[in-house]
């Protein structure tokens, strides 16, 4: 496979400097050996007049409920999934969890992100839909137990697992697994003991929802008499590989024990705060040294899987839960979204320097919104957009070439996911 060198742009290094340098990338490793002046390799792929960052990592979201975006808003919580999306997700098939994942797949590469953490259903058509895009992934059967009695719901949380255990390092080990209760209030506690156990004899992270608002921590209060972080701690939960979505509500002892134990929080400040559900305390969990990355959330949440949204979103709403303007700075952002991310998720990535896996996008930096250019970080974070992506590179493998995806048929993906999405709604209807 030879060498692809990413020729004559600017390199965002992991100090957020920046400075005029090739890239080099062994294909065959998927790992870049070297970044300097005048690289020479089998294949080049133009930055001339571009920024190359690392690849985005999405570290939340549940890709294929894309084909909901739109359908329920300006909701609660609660309220939204009770009303709207379980109702409709009740009526997923594999055939539309493909389709939808395939167009949130898309979505990404054309905007730079070439990592993410998916819960949901279907996960094996998950499974083949990120092998055929050449992205990286920590996939999740998202399991359920409310509401089902004893048996079925053992075999949500065995599904689970035996999906965690038999599809971890797929796809030439771009696809790495987790077991994913979808979170503390829906995944009863004799499951969250019976299982974590079996997930961690797997050596298999956990992932979940967890603090997300004030109606979902109470009832566990309530019920346990501890914090929610208390009892999850309790249930064997908050390892360092494990990673919470959204921890939004929390007690400045639940930081502390996260820092303790080095469990990754994913910061989810679009979907926070379309749900109303809270201003996350981003800058404390930063002081205290939690792993914090961004994540998108689903479509019917956000409703785009764009991280540059996720960078500038987290770092306006951290000044506002800080009441400080200097919370939550555009270089924090930027690490949340890229070595923050890939750290959390166990990925080699989100970093250009020699041994880190190729995972990179470019930018074209030629557009009025980012003109003059006197701070590219900060242009990243306060500027930028999806759409400023003009080359992404997963595993040394380029996925999408002057905004040509290479990987997938955009177009048809495309066509796909609106059939798919319509007849999912007329068979809910
Ligand atoms: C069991 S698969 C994942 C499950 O989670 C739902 N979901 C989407 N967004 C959120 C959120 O912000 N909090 C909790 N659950 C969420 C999704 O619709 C699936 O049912
Ligand atoms: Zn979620």
């Amino acid at each position: 496979m030879g060498t692809l060198v990413v020729k004559d742009g600017r390199v965002l290094r992991p100090d957020g400097s920046i400075d005029r340098a090739d890239v080099r990338i062994d294909r065959t490793a998927g790992r870049i050996d070297a970044i300097g002046a005048d690289l020479f390799g089998d294949d080049h792929l133009d930055a001339s007049g571009g920024l190359v960052v690392p690849g985005l990592v999405n570290a939340h979201t549940h890709v294929a409920m894309t084909l909901l975006r739109g359908v329920a808003d300006d909701k609660p919580l609660q309220a939204w999934l009770e009303e709207d999306i379980w109702p409709l997700e009740a009526h997923l098939t594999p055939s539309a969890v493909r389709a939808g994942t395939e167009l949130g797949l898309v979505e990404m590469i054309r905007s730079g992100t070439t990592a993410f953490a998916d819960m949901y259903f279907h996960m094996p058509e998950v499974v083949a839909a990120v092998e055929k895009s050449g992205l990286r992934a920590r996939l999740g059967y998202g399991s359920i137990t409310v509401g089902k009695d004893a048996d079925a719901a053992r075999q949500e949380c065995r599904d689970g697992l035996a999906f965690a255990r038999e599809y971890d390092g797929a796809a030439d080990g771009r696809i790495r697994t987790a077991f994913m209760p979808h979170s503390l209030t829906t995944v009863g506690e004799q499951f969250l003991r019976e299982f974590v156990p079996e997930a961690r004899a797997a050596d298999l992270p956990v992932h979940l929802h967890a603090n997300e608002n004030r109606e979902e921590v109470a009832p566990i209060v309530e019920e346990h008499g501890q914090r929610p972080l208390a009892y999850a701690a309790d249930c064997g939960l908050l390892d360092a590989d494990d990673f919470l979505a959204h921890a939004v509500h929390l007690a400045d002892g639940e930081i502390d024990l996260l820092a303790e134990r080095g469990t990754g929080v994913v910061h989810c400040p679009a979907s926070n705060m379309k749900l109303a559900s809270g201003m996350a305390p981003v800058q404390r969990l930063l002081d205290a040294g939690v792993p914090v990355a961004l994540g998108t959330d689903g479509a019917a949440s956000n409703n785009d899987l764009d991280v540059f949204g996720e960078m500038r979103d987290a770092a306006l709403v951290g000044k506002l839960a800080a009441d400080d303007a200097s919370a939550v700075d555009a270089q924090s952002a930027v690490e949340m979204a890229t070595a923050g991310g890939a750290d959390v998720l166990g990925f080699e990535s989100g970093r250009i320097e020699a041994g880190a896996n190729a995972d990179l996008a470019v930018l074209d930096l030629d557009a009025p919104h980012l003109t003059p250019q006197h701070d590219l970080v900060s242009h990243l974070v306060y500027a930028a957009r999806g759409s400023d992506v003009r080359h992404t590179v997963c595993d040394g493998q380029v996925l999408m070439a002057d905004r040509e995806v290479q990987t997938l048929d955009a177009d048809a993906v495309r066509e796909r996911a609106i059939s798919e999405a319509t007849a999912l709604l007329d068979r809910a209807a």
